[in-house]
């Protein structure tokens, strides 16, 4: 079996429990509220800034001329394609979007997310190591939006377009990021191998963590509290 499809089977039950989550089952219901969405806008509009970033970081680590002209369409995609569902939720919660964005934050959830991509772009020079730690990006929004549109049906539902978006964007992404971290893990050590399971693993927490921040509407305070 190859690396990144073991890789999927383990994190299959933290995908599900992110489906049962009450922000996602609050999208199936169409009724989650404005303030979550809004929460999560604020913070989904820097992290997915920052995640373009760490595309640009995997360039030197990269010598083939087609990967690094996909990394170039990655950061495109990321920093003006992916906007499209931030307007579908921003819609939904009747706010301008460029207001929302305007006072985004960084939470603490948020914030621990993104610093795990930058300690492995910075710490090893493989750009597998930072794939494996990016890679339940995409995966975890697309097995999701999978899962909502299998179970539901959405028309009418407000957040149609954003169930739309995951479901069908993703794809191409995946089989490109699968193939540079397959390649990698047959040669890599078990030392290494084991890295790469963990920052996978790590990085599927962090995607439910972020949908419960937006949730609870975590702040810096409200964890002392
Ligand atoms: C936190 C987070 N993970 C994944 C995606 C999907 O790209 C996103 N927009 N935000």
């Amino acid at each position: 079996m190859m690396f990144t499809q073991k890789l999927k089977e383990e994190v299959e039950p933290i995908i599900e429990s992110i489906y049962n989550d009450p922000f996602i089952q609050g999208m199936v219901r169409g009724d989650l509220s404005k303030e979550a969405v809004i929460h999560y806008l604020k913070a989904d509009h820097l992290y997915l800034n920052e995640f373009a970033k760490i595309y640009s970081l995997l360039i030197p680590k990269l010598d083939d001329k087609e990967g690094i002209k996909f990394l170039l369409e990655q950061i495109d995609f990321v920093m003006n394609g992916e906007v499209t569902a931030h307007y579908t939720l921003a819609d939904y919660a009747q706010v301008d979007y460029k207001t929302i964005i305007k006072d985004g934050e960084w939470y603490p959830t948020s914030d621990h997310y993104i610093k795990h991509m930058y300690f492995n772009a910075y710490r090893y020079s493989d750009a597998a190591f930072t794939i494996c730690a990016m890679a339940p990006c995409p995966y975890v929004y697309q097995q999701v939006a999978l899962k909502m549109k299998e179970r539901h049906n959405f028309n009418g539902n407000p957040f149609k377009d954003w169930v739309d978006f995951y479901a069908k964007e993703m794809k191409p992404l995946m089989e490109h990021l699968d193939g540079w971290v397959d390649e990698f893990a047959e040669q890599a050590s078990e030392t290494e191998r084991a890295i790469l399971t963990k920052n996978f693993k790590e990085s599927c927490i962090h995607e439910k963590r972020f949908f419960n921040m937006a949730y609870t509407q975590e702040t810096w305070e409200s964890v002392v509290e």
